[in-house]
């Protein structure tokens, strides 16, 4: 799955960031990455998009600082530089990709505000599918990131084809700060992001898949214009080394680590299982998702047809749908086997719910605040019987 990937705003910026390190570390050269933000700040701190793809917007109004979590200055300054964004699109290129991809935050300014804008201008000018990934604010950031949040969602959904969540709030990790957290969000973020991109991928030599899931599976499965949910879930594998006597039984037991001896199907079909019961992005109601993407990546010999297959009917019968798409990806270049599951079109999602009603609290408490203030500053003046300058 070729994408074109757009980080916008910090978020957004430091995942793709990370994405494109993955990708190069992986040898792969498909990923295609801009950077666009309104800090400059920001876009000097990233290291593996390269500087002629990073774009400083709003120069001339936030004179590159950011807008402050104000998405509505984000929107309005994406939408006055929109053609210096589409223009750098188009000069790196949009022929041989499958879909776009653009990240962001949903709850500061930039990414918040200026996504939807290049969502729309995207899906109007191009063919290929437009999809974002959202980071949603955690609860303990304020009314503030859920207004934005919830404002930046709802114009999202009109034009993108696929929205996938990310809740900051339920990856927020024991006993760190959400700061502290970040990294290892993004980490996780992208993890999944690189499985999904292995889709329609040609193998390495030698290789060959069981079952290929292609980048348009990718895409049917995301149709729709709604919003994803993705699982995933590991385990590690050991090569079954010769007399491997009491300390490989000791090994085994602590990390639960698997040989290709064992039962190959049922493995695949409970990784899946705990892919899709397990951490979800942002967690939903599995049973009311439409449709289904499986992927299981790892080295061949513990790749399994029957398991996939197992696991196709199990997931068929969880979700509302009928449609789950299903295949695998050998490499040799891991330790481990990973089982992806995207739930698409999920419709039952409380935190979604919830970030609605704190929006809908945040705009009533501006709303009030703002006529108070007035009402009030007028009053100041109300008693003096002064004329203004001019
Ligand atoms: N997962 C994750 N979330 C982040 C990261 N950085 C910021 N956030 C979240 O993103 C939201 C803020 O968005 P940012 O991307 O920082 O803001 P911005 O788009 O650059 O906009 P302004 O800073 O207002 O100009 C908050 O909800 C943060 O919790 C990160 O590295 N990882």
């Amino acid at each position: 799955m070729r994408f074109f990937a757009i980080g916008f705003g910090q978020a957004g910026g430091k995942i793709l960031d990370l994405f494109m390190e993955n990708e190069k570390l992986r040898g792969s050269n498909t990923l295609k990455a801009l950077a666009v933000n309104t800090a400059r700040t920001d876009l000097m701190g990233l290291k593996h998009i390269p500087p002629k793809n990073r774009i400083l917007i709003g120069q001339t109004i936030v004179k590159g600082h950011g807008v402050g979590t104000d998405n509505k200055l984000g929107a309005k300054i994406a939408q006055e530089e929109i053609e210096t964004v589409l223009n750098a699109i188009d000069e790196m290129g949009t022929h041989e990709i499958d879909a776009f991809l653009i990240i962001a935050g949903l709850g500061g300014g930039t990414g918040s505000g200026g996504s939807p804008v290049l969502a729309k201008y995207l899906s109007e000018m191009y063919s290929e599918p437009v999809y974002a990934v959202g980071v949603l604010p955690a609860p303990e950031e304020g009314k503030l990131y859920s207004l934005n949040a919830a404002r930046s969602m709802i114009t999202l959904l009109k034009y993108v084809d696929n929205l996938i969540l990310v809740d900051n709030g339920a990856w927020k990790f024991e006993g760190m700060s959400l700061r502290e957290s970040y990294a290892k969000i993004n980490e996780e973020i992208v993890r999944r992001l690189a499985i999904l991109a292995r889709a329609g991928e040609p193998v390495e030599e030698g290789l060959v898949g069981e079952m290929v899931v292609d980048s348009s599976e990718v895409i049917n499965t995301l149709r729709g214009g709604g919003i994803s949910s993705i699982g995933y879930a590991t385990l590690p594998i050991q090569e079954k080394k010769k007399g491997g006597g009491l300390f490989g039984f000791l090994k085994k037991k602590e990390e639960q680590v698997v040989t290709a001896e064992e039962d190959r199907s049922t493995r695949i079909s409970s990784l899946v299982r705990k892919a899709a019961l397990g951490r979800l992005t942002i967690p939903c109601n599995i049973g009311s998702a439409e449709r289904a993407l499986v992927l299981v990546a790892g080295p061949p010999e513990y790749l399994d047809r029957k398991g996939l297959e197992k696991a196709k009917l199990w997931l068929e019968e969880q979700i509302a749908g009928v449609e789950v798409r299903a295949g695998d990806y050998p490499t040799r270049r891991t330790k481990h086997i990973a089982a992806l599951v995207v739930l698409a079109n999920v419709t039952d999602i409380p935190r979604v719910k919830q970030l609605q009603k704190l929006a809908a609290e945040a705009k009533e408490e501006v709303e009030i605040a703002e006529k108070e203030r007035i009402e009030k500053t007028i009053s100041l003046f109300e008693e003096e019987d002064l004329e203004p300058l001019f």
